[in-house]
């Protein structure tokens, strides 16, 4: 019998530091590794993210995979075999995922892979802002094998305490690993080789989240758009994606409050925006936005031009 190529599952909330993680087990495990991704939100913002390193990628679109793209996802990993061979293959599903259907599905019907083990990444940031688990995360908690507790820079050792019987109460077999950035031995992440069955799913999931998109071709202003970061509506729980100032264009992650910009090589403003009912101040936050456009584009002189931009 051909042997079958182990599989690991990522999971865990919007904004936890899967592709955090990713980006650290790519640059520090020196195995061939092929990744399957997941977004949710029309731009795929991760797929970007993780192109530039050197790994075969497949992205299974905007959908969620835990209920519309199953066949989609059998299909995507049989063609990674063929075309790569890896040692391991990756999936990093979306932050709104409740994983157990896709975990059944693996562990029944995919004939080439053998599930190596579920990593559930949490913010330990969220958890202390957002005490009530919620019905997703708590579904990524109970399918890890490994829980990833990420972000523990940001708490204090009595609120790591407090986090961990949490985390026990839902999930008692679950090794934890405290991470600040991901940082993990990857050796510890792979070659689990789960034993753990998982029961058929019996929820129909019903997606909370909302997302829109906006690109633009202007250059932004960075102090404006600063500003507007800081004074994001509390409905945007998390938003991604690239800007492009004067300066070069940075990466900008957005998750509940805190935000960041890191230099990244991508070339136009993409902007993902993710939470509960924030279609209805889609129109509020583009116009914001738009603020920060400056009113020209910068070639080898200065140009005066209206921007171009495009909403989804
Ligand atoms: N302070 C702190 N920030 C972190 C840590 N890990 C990740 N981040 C930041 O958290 C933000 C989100 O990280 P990502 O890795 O993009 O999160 P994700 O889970 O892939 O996000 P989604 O795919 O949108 O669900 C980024 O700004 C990261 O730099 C950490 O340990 N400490």
């Amino acid at each position: 019998m051909a042997v079958r190529t182990p599989l690991t599952v990522i999971t865990g909330p919007l904004g936890s530091g899967k592709t955090t993680l990713l980006r650290h087990i790519l640059d520090t495990f020196p195995k061939k590794i092929a990744i399957l991704m997941n977004e949710f939100g029309e731009i795929a913002i991760d797929t970007k993210i993780i192109q530039g390193k050197n790994v075969q990628m497949a992205d299974l679109g905007g959908g969620c995979v835990c209920c519309s793209l199953l066949g989609e996802f059998e299909a995507a990993v049989n063609e990674i075999i063929d075309n790569v061979d890896p040692d391991y293959i990756i999936v990093e599903t979306t932050g709104v995922a409740e994983p157990d259907a896709l975990v059944f599905d693996i562990q029944e019907s995919l004939q080439r892979v053998r599930l190596d083990g579920v990593i559930t990444v949490i913010d330990a940031d969220a958890m202390i802002k957002y005490p009530s688990v919620g019905h997703t995360t708590r579904i990524q908690i109970e399918a890890a094998d490994t829980i990833v507790l990420n972000k523990v820079d940001l708490v204090s050792e009595m609120e790591l305490q407090t986090i961990a019987k949490k985390l026990n109460s839902i999930n008692e077999t679950a090794a934890i690993v405290h991470t600040v950035r991901g940082e993990v031995d990857p050796e510890l992440l792979f070659g689990i080789s789960r034993e753990k069955v998982q029961p058929p799913p019996q929820h129909v999931h019903q997606p909370e989240f909302e997302s829109f998109s906006y690109s633009s071709s202007a250059i932004f202003n960075r102090q404006c758009f600063e500003e507007f970061a800081d004074s994001l509506e509390p409905e945007v729980y998390r938003a991604k994606g690239f800007v492009r100032f004067l300066e070069g264009v940075y990466l900008f992650n957005f998750v509940a409050g805190r935000w960041e910009l890191e230099l990244f090589p991508q070339e136009a403003t993409e902007l993902v925006f993710i939470g509960k009912d924030i279609r209805m101040i889609k129109s509020e936050i583009i116009n914001r936005l738009k603020l920060c456009e400056q009113n020209f584009v910068y070639t080898n002189n200065i140009e005066s031009t209206t921007p171009k931009h495009r909403e989804n």
